[in-house]
């Protein structure tokens, strides 16, 4: 895929709103956000600078949303990014946010040919397993044995992905209404215009790519959108050295005087012609001119918005239906960097823990040793708390051996379908589900209202996301 196709997405003016701020037009308006996560902080440090009057309500007792690096369990300055932890290269307003505030990055271990792959009882490392294939014993028809999960993948989505980046924009919109009702699982099973797949090789990939918890996804949605920075061989990867809560932080010390915390928004009432008023549960009230919301579309649905009708059919339809999938991450603080002695790389696996990634920050102990998406996140979520260390230790155990228990310090997990601040971890479009998104017009304001947040962003389940829709709002008000 272009990687700079995705530069072309923006007006050109982004990086500059960035590094110079919005234009100040002397109109100056009072706005309200709701949520001090990425987007809207950035919404409301950007109004801000350009003299406006903002107010920022945040329900949680801190800022970032799903930008959580964990600290205070561990010692010393070992950190977990238990929300966001990297940053595709061609992420450019990350980026340019970053270098704005002078944040230190370190190459972010995607993956090592030392990586573990334990697959169907099967322990071996990458640079082994892409020499040979079968090695995991898969039962596969002979025109899928000896190639890779990679290989089989791009061999099935080939011929797609070339139509698709070889045409115009109104090329492309034919292709995702053609291939619009395919999951990513119906289409590599069943594929309409290249090879398909056995269900063994449909497993294999959804392993080794992750894309198990997403298997009931948008084929085009999950190819053009939010998995594209990881099925493409040429991404390389960052992370914020000391943390990624580092970017909102940077940002919030702009707004923190305009910031309240513990503020819950229950209803937002744009009756009046002139103002909108918004409730919290504190009991308080803020009007505005403009609201912006930067909060994901499940949790919109604990808020009064009065006049019912001024968010149309349609949009509620989507605000009902565009659900954050599960996710679960699991960090252990280990005595010793057990991983340097042995030279062991990550670790993608059939076990429970799914994903095990070292850590990128070389003095850092705490390594993130199950990351879970979807279904196979729920599975965690049914495990007694106090079973989640024997769990994970006996897979550990299996992958990297008992030099884990030896090494074992502390364990921490955070699990977002638990958080009432974010109701999962990002949205997936289902094939109906995206057809809604177009219907719905989702970034288009209603009324006063305007929408922030990754999910209406065209890097739906990244930062990236968040900052293109903070960015978005605010120079539309602005503009005003
Ligand atoms: C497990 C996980 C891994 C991820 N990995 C990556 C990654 O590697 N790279 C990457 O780029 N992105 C990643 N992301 C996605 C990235 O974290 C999000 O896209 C981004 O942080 C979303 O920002 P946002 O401001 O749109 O929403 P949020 O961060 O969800 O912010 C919304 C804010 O609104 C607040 N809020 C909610 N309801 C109310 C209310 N009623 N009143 C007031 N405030 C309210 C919340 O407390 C929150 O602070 C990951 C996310 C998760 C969960
Ligand atoms: O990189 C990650 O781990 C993320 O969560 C970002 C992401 C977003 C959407 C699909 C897969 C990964």
């Amino acid at each position: 895929m272009d990687r700079n196709k995705e530069m072309l997405k923006y007006p050109s003016n982004y990086l500059e709103i960035i590094s110079d701020g919005l234009k100040v037009t002397g109109k100056s308006k009072r706005i309200i956000i709701i949520g001090a996560g990425l987007a809207g902080l950035i919404a409301g440090s950007l109004l801000k600078a350009a003299g406006h009057d903002i107010i920022i309500l945040e329900a949680n007792e801190r800022i970032g949303g799903r930008i959580l690096t964990i600290r205070k369990t561990f010692s010393d300055e070992n950190y977990l990014n238990a929300g966001a932890m990297r940053i595709p290269d061609y992420h450019y307003l990350v980026h340019a946010y970053l270098h704005k505030f002078s944040l230190h990055t370190h190459p972010f271990i995607n993956e090592t040919p030392e990586d573990i792959i334990f697959i169907n009882h099967v322990r071996t490392t990458r640079q082994i397993y892409e020499k040979n294939p079968d090695i995991l014993q898969i039962p596969l028809p002979p025109s899928e044995k000896g190639k890779t999960a990679s290989a089989l993948f791009e061999e099935a989505i080939h011929p797609f992905l070339t139509q698709y980046q070889q045409a115009d924009s109104a090329g492309k919109k034919e292709l995702e209404e053609a291939y619009k009702n395919y999951s990513i699982e119906e289409f590599l099973l069943h594929n309409p215009i290249g090879p398909s797949l056995s269900k063994n090789a449909v497993f294999l990939i959804s392993i080794m790519l992750g894309i198990e918890g997403f298997s009931q996804g948008s084929f085009v949605d999950i190819l053009t959108d939010i998995f594209e920075p990881l099925t493409q061989k040429d991404v390389s990867f960052s992370a914020i050295t000391n943390g990624n809560d580092l970017l909102p932080l940077s940002i919030y010390h702009q707004v923190k005087e305009d910031t309240y915390l513990h503020h819950k928004v229950v209803a937002i009432d744009q009756s009046p012609a002139s103002y909108v008023e918004i409730h919290t549960n504190q009991k308080s009230s803020f009007r505005g001119d403009f609201v912006i919301s930067a909060i994901p579309f499940p949790l919109l649905q604990f808020i009064d918005i009065y006049p019912k009708h001024s968010i149309p059919f349609q949009k509620w339809q989507l605000i009902r239906r565009l659900n954050h999938i599960p996710s679960l991450k699991i960090g252990i603080e280990f005595h010793f960097r057990f991983w340097e002695e042995y030279s062991f790389g990550n670790a993608i696996t059939d076990l429970p823990i799914s994903f095990a990634y070292i850590p990128s920050q070389k003095d850092i102990n705490v390594m993130t040793v199950s990351y879970t998406w979807g279904e196979r996140a729920l599975l965690w979520t049914s495990a007694p708390p106090k079973s989640i260390y024997e769990y994970v230790m006996k897979d550990l155990a299996k992958i990297y051996g008992t030099i884990v228990y030896q090494a074992f310090k502390k364990l921490v997990y955070f699990n977002w379908s638990l958080n009432p601040y974010s109701a999962g971890c990002f949205s997936l479009l289902t094939p109906t589900l995206g057809a809604a998104k177009a219907e719905a017009d989702m970034e288009k304001a209603e009324g006063k209202i305007y929408f922030a947040g990754d999910h209406v962003s065209g890097f739906n389940g990244w930062m990236e996301g968040a900052i293109e829709a903070g960015i978005r709002t605010a120079f539309e008000i602005n503009n005003k």
